[in-house]
């Protein structure tokens, strides 16, 4: 039997930035198909992960891996067709429709490349990933009019045109109300349902912010790597409460986590 290659392996990786560790020794294989959670407070140093493992930087000691080929020695822009990373400012400004917008995804440009113009293949494509993210009613609306919920889902959608192995996410439910959260999270899950080979990354502080399908999860304490593996050994009350340095109860009902403070112990003699 040959072994599944990793989409994904980050081996020892430090980062340091002015003399200081944003990252410490942090290792991390993922797999096809495996849909991860990078967990930590504010500064914790998960959007300085995301971008090394989005070919964005580079570590300062050890290696990360794309689909085998090393950062620091291929063409950066050939490892990045296999990243879908979401930015969540994108700096568009005119009034393209949700489809063009995700049509962009295949030249990852701002602005749709008038040169080459998309086939009718890459068309129905576009439509097919607009349907996964729950936005078919809003195809020809303009971008200035979208919420933001529906400017997060159009972005996924348009980071999945080249088709890429891994998605990375930022902290994509940030900002959204409820309803839009719950449609975020529902599309996430049918879009891992429906291609079952692609992997994912996604970052948060918030544990209500993980879709039902997160397999694996790695919590981030200053830099260091308090714990990392599968979901259920990982997201659990001790572990979370060494991450966030805060003592917490986890629960998990029908595949949703959520997070509270964890009862104080009474002082004996106070009422
Ligand atoms: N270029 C840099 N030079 C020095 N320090 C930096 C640099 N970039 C980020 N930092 C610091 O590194 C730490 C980790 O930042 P990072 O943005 O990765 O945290 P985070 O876990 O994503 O935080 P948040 O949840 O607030 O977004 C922070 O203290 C930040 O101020």
């Amino acid at each position: 039997m040959t072994a599944v290659e990793p989409v994904l392996q980050a081996e020892a990786v430090d980062v340091v930035r002015d003399g200081r560790h944003l990252l410490r020794d942090i290792s991390l294989t993922i797999a096809p198909g495996e849909h991860w959670a990078v967990l930590g407070a504010n500064g914790a140093g998960k959007s300085t992960l995301l971008a090394l493992l989005g070919a964005v930087s580079h570590p300062t000691r050890g290696t990360v891996k794309v689909l085998g080929r090393q950062l620091g020695r291929v063409d950066i822009r050939e490892l990045r067709a296999h990243l879908g990373h979401v930015n969540p400012r994108h700096p568009l400004r005119s009034p393209l429709t949700v489809r063009e917008v995700v049509l962009t995804g295949l030249t990852n440009s701002i602005e749709p490349d008038r040169f080459h113009p998309p086939s009718p293949e890459q068309r129905a494509q576009a439509d097919s990933l607009i349907h996964t993210l729950g936005m078919t009613r809003r195809a020809d609306a303009p971008w200035t009019t979208l919420s933001q919920g529906e400017r997060g889902r159009t972005l996924i959608a348009r980071a999945l045109m080249p088709q890429p192995r891994l998605l990375l996410l930022d902290e994509p439910a940030t900002g959204l109300d409820l309803t839009a959260r719950e449609q975020l999270l529902t599309s996430l899950d049918d879009l891992r349902r429906l291609h079952p080979s692609l992997s994912s990354v996604l970052v948060t502080h918030h544990l209500e912010e993980l879709p039902t399908t997160t397999s694996h999860a790695l919590l981030l304490r200053d830099g260091a790597c308090v714990a990392s593996g599968p979901a259920p050994d990982v997201v659990t009350t001790d572990l979370i409460s060494a991450c966030f340095d805060h003592p917490v109860r986890i629960t998990r009902e029908e595949g949703r986590w959520a997070a509270r403070a964890a009862a104080r112990p009474v002082a004996s003699g106070v009422r």
